[in-house]
């Protein structure tokens, strides 16, 4: 028997939306994260949550291996205004893996899905 995809272990979209409704709202409350002003200028209006749910899981989905469904910008065109620094992705970094622990996703899971994020530090820190 084939092995299941990572998306289809971790639940598929109702999992990893669900996943994603409590890692946005702990973003956005997050103190570290909004040092940025440019990410507070996003993060800091309770309006963006519900279409940033949406990006952020469609862009989870694929990530994992599920079906394609992501139409939002690349991560290098997602973050070029914001200057984030290696210290400001660790933030959200973090953020994650407590969000996955708190969930209850097994080790392996949690470390295919937290490799793949850390495979876009490149992308995503842009600050000089
Ligand atoms: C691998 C890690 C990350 C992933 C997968 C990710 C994912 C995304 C996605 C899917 C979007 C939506 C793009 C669109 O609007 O088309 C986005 C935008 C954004 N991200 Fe990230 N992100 C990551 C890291 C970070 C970090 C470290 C920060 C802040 C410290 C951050 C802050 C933001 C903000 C503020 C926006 C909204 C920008 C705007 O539309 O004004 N992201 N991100």
């Amino acid at each position: 028997m084939a092995e299941q995809s990572l998306y289809e272990r971790l639940g598929g979209v109702y999992g990893i939306a669900g996943a994603v409704d409590v890692l946005v709202d702990r973003l956005f409350a997050n103190a570290a994260v909004n040092a940025n002003e440019a990410v507070h200028a996003h993060h800091g209006n309770p309006a963006n949550a519900p279409g940033y749910k949406f990006l952020v899981t469609a862009w989870s989905i694929e990530a994992a291996g599920g079906p394609q469904c992501y139409f939002g910008e690349d991560m290098v065109r997602a973050h070029d205004e914001l200057r984030i620094d290696q210290k400001g992705f660790d933030a959200v970094s973090m953020e994650i893996a407590a969000t996955l622990s708190f969930l209850g996703v097994p080790d392996a899971e949690h470390r295919e899905f937290m490799d793949i994020i850390e495979s876009y530090r490149p992308q995503v820190v842009q600050a000089a």
